[in-house]
């Protein structure tokens, strides 16, 4: 991997490898993944269940160490950075959003969606009014004061996702988002997660297992057995990955 193309890429793995367990119970979860993710692109993260999906973007949220080789996110180099940086750059640079939407059910949508900026030390008012614009592009602007058991399922993601991108995170990575909707809410949720999140400086992993949301994808990676066995392109038919 040159440095031009590490400087160039939102995420750069290289050799990354992820054990768990030790002697009879050690599972190879990573198995030497090299990955390059540009900029500007909703790249899809496909596979069977157990392959490693999760596992792999844990690693590039920096949730999770790997074992062995080179993680790069946003042209930080993980591998070297110590536990609070690392906790203070996912803070500051990474959204999540989950198949569960992990909302508070006693404060409305406006407060769930502005909790990342009162934790970076934003003063409410500040915090509500900008959480209240990023409700409003994902369509809720008429939900602003409704609490989580007055949503839809697809109205309480589409909250999520205004949290998970309230502090204008560089790089936004989704779990399962469309798991738990119907093929109606999973297609707006595609939709919304495309039209605020992907933008030319940052980049966005949706790891799915829902098929009717592949159209979204710029890019479809697919695992199994902890590697990539293909990256897909909008613009190149697939490409097997070498082993
Ligand atoms: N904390 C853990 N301890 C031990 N093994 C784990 C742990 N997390 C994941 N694994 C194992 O690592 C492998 C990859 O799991 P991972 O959850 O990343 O797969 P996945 O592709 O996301 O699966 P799914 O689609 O079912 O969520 C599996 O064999 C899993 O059992």
């Amino acid at each position: 991997m040159t440095d031009v193309a590490v400087r160039n890429a939102a995420v750069a793995l290289s050799g990354v490898a992820k054990e768990f367990g030790t002697g009879d119970t050690k599972t190879l979860a990573l198995a030497d993944i090299d990955l390059e993710l540009p900029y500007g692109e909703l790249v899809l993260l496909v596979g069977p269940s157990g392959c490693g999906k999760t596992t792999l973007i844990s690693v590039v949220a920096g949730l999770l160490d790997a074992t062995r080789g080179q993680t790069e996110v946003l042209g930080q180099n993980l591998t070297r950075m110590g536990g609070a940086r690392k906790v203070r750059f996912r803070g500051d640079n990474i959204g999540f959003v989950f198949q569960q939407y992990n909302l508070l059910p006693a404060l409305t949508a406006a407060e769930n969606a502005c909790v990342p900026l009162l934790i970076a030390g934003w003063s409410r008012a500040k915090a509500v009014a900008k959480a209240r614009e990023l409700l409003t592009a994902v369509g809720l602007g008429n939900r602003l004061d409704s609490y989580p058991n007055q949503l839809s399922g697809g109205q309480q993601q589409r909250v999520a996702i205004a949290r998970a991108l309230v502090h204008e995170p560089r790089l936004l990575v989704c779990d399962e988002p469309t798991a738990a909707l119907d093929a109606a809410s999973g297609r707006t949720v595609m939709e919304l997660i495309r039209k605020v999140a992907v933008q030319p400086d940052r980049a966005v992993i949706v790891v799915t297992h829902d098929s009717r949301v592949y159209d979204f994808g710029d890019r479809i990676v697919s695992m199994a057995d902890g590697r990539i066995e293909r990256i897909e392109t909008k613009n190149s038919p697939g490409v097997r990955a070498e082993h």
